[in-house]
């Protein structure tokens, strides 16, 4: 594995809660507009810098993109969220082959303020509204959350572009208010914009044909690249710092597609893969303790006992990684799913996020029980979950045993029960800053309860080291598949993300999953 210190390049800021004071670090601003400040230990060529909290990211700054103006244009039409209509894709309220118009949310420290794209003049639908009375309508009756209207008034309300292929609102939103006038959609301009396609019949293999989840889920990272977030999040006009996240749902597996046909290979074949994928995958498994109280199980989510007898008799590829990704696709389309996080100046985190347990705020760099850019409450910690995370440390116990010579291996490392948990999508160009986590209860930061991390997916590059600062940080990288448990006399350690390397998804996952290019990581802790 390997191990070295990093030199240059990658620009970090600060970290979770590791940074009270502000502006140790370069800020890097989508606007382009670098902000020197003390005392920094990251450049900020690379693209990482911080923002306030946790991460130490890239930001895109309101300020950077076209603003609204505060008058209404012709060009948008905002709803509030309607309740409850999600529709399941090919279903007859979602209009046969169309997928269900994705919902976009814009947090803000009063309330959620989501929009919905509509279908175009080529496709018009009775729910067209621009301009309409309806609008206006839609305008006045906030919803309970909108407490202070006077922040998103129906005057700074934006109108959303119309078009009938929701694949590509996102980007079309972005064009529009990049440029002055909408081009009209086309099938190239569409297939230029995202190369998903979504007609055609969805075949939900891999959920095994479980119902999909409210369906937002219709929207691809493509589709949702940072300056879009940064053109999201200005709606609503400029000179209110009022917005806080775009709470957008993200499909980290997006239904496969029918419209090519895939001829299975025989069960005796596809047996003997499997056997062999698992004999494999057994034997790449290692562990290595990398420092007191830091362990990195190599290769350990792809098999556990249970997915090994699993999978030698079930038809379907059914890992450890496999069943995760489902969840967290799953949840991560409901109440309290991922959403773009930012910060109250507008800038924004390089990644995903949603929290399992408590949301933990990057914004106050606290846990709450309650999300508060829209009020959901998180989701609770799958039990599967728990159990490999309980094993995780078991076996980072065992190591620690045989490979150091412990003989108190819970002095070294203390067991944990993991009651929250982080869960981060980085898209390929996803970072985050080194940083400390010490924003769980004093009790278990004081006794150095660990924090578990899963990744599944693109390998990341990851950076640790006893301060902030890059060039003394040794480098590993985490692949898919790798436990990395960090507790104990490595508890404090700064750590972060320097890289995700691209098209690095295990071949058989991706396939398995319909993964989207990038890096899930879940890291559990106890509060
Ligand atoms: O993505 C990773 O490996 C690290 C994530 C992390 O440090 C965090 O969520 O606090
Ligand atoms: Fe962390």
């Amino acid at each position: 594995m390997s191990q070295q210190n990093t030199r240059g390049g990658y620009s970090g800021s600060r970290g979770r809660s590791s940074r009270p004071n502000r502006g140790a670090f370069h800020h890097q601003r989508h606007d382009g507009v670098n902000k020197p400040f003390a005392n920094d230990s990251f450049g900020s060529k690379d693209g990482m810098s911080q923002g306030r909290g946790r991460y130490l990211h890239n930001m895109s700054r309101g300020s950077g993109s076209k603003q609204f103006n505060g008058k209404p244009s012709s060009k948008y039409v905002y709803r509030q969220k309607s309740p409850a209509t999600d529709v399941i894709p090919n279903s007859p309220e979602a209009g046969g082959s169309q997928l269900r118009q994705p919902e976009c949310f814009l947090a803000c420290r009063d309330g959620l303020h989501s929009f919905t794209a509509q279908s175009d003049s080529k496709t018009p639908t009775p729910d067209l509204i621009q301009n309409s009375p309806e609008a206006e309508r839609s305008h006045m009756e906030q919803p309970e959350s909108f407490s202070s209207p006077e922040l998103v008034s129906g005057a700074d309300l934006p109108i959303l572009p119309v078009h009938s292929d929701s694949r590509n609102i996102l980007l079309d939103m972005t064009r529009m208010q990049i440029k002055e006038t909408p081009e009209e959609e086309t099938e190239e301009t569409a297939t230029e914009n995202n190369d998903f396609s979504f007609s055609g019949e969805v075949k939900n293999e891999w959920t095994g044909g479980e119902p999909l989840p409210p369906a937002k889920a219709d929207i691809q990272e493509q589709a949702f690249q940072e300056k879009d977030v940064k053109n999201l999040a200005d709606i609503g006009g400029s000179g209110h710092s009022v917005q806080q996240a775009v709470v957008c749902p993200l499909d980290i597996c997006p239904p496969k597609t029918g419209s090519c046909i895939s001829l299975k290979p025989s069960l005796l074949e596809t047996n003997k893969l499997k056997r062999n994928q698992v004999k494999l995958a057994m034997e790449r498994q290692s562990g290595n303790v990398l420092r007191p109280g830091m362990v990195l199980l190599k290769n350990y989510l792809s098999i556990s006992d249970q997915v090994l007898l699993y999978s030698l008799f079930f038809f379907s590829l059914s890992s450890d990684m496999v069943k995760i990704l489902k969840e967290c696709r799953n949840l991560g389309l409901g109440p309290g799913g991922f959403y773009q996080p930012g910060y109250r100046d507008g800038a924004k985190l390089n990644l995903k996020m949603m929290c399992l347990g408590k949301n933990w705020d990057p914004e106050k760099s606290a846990y709450e029980d309650i999300r508060s850019v829209d009020g959901a409450k998180p989701p609770m910690i799958p039990g599967y979950f728990d159990q490999l995370v309980r094993k995780a440390i078991q076996d980072s116990h065992a190591l620690i045993g045989r490979n150091s010579g412990v003989w108190n291996v819970e002095n070294e490392l203390p067991r944990m029960s993991p009651d929250i948990c982080i869960v981060n999508f980085y898209a390929e160009s996803g970072k985050l800053g080194l940083h400390q986590d010490r924003d769980e209860s004093q009790e278990s930061l004081a006794k150095h309860l660990p924090v578990v991390s899963f990744s599944i997916g693109d390998t990341a590059e990851f950076l640790y080291g006893d301060e902030r600062d890059v060039d003394k940080a040794q480098k590993v990288n985490l692949e898919s598949g790798d436990v990395l448990v960090f507790g104990g006399k490595s508890r404090h350690i700064f750590h972060g993300v320097s890289t995700i390397s691209t098209k690095t998804t295990p071949k058989a996952l991706q396939e398995e999953t319909n993964i989207i290019p990038g890096r899930l990581n879940l890291t559990f802790r106890q509060y």
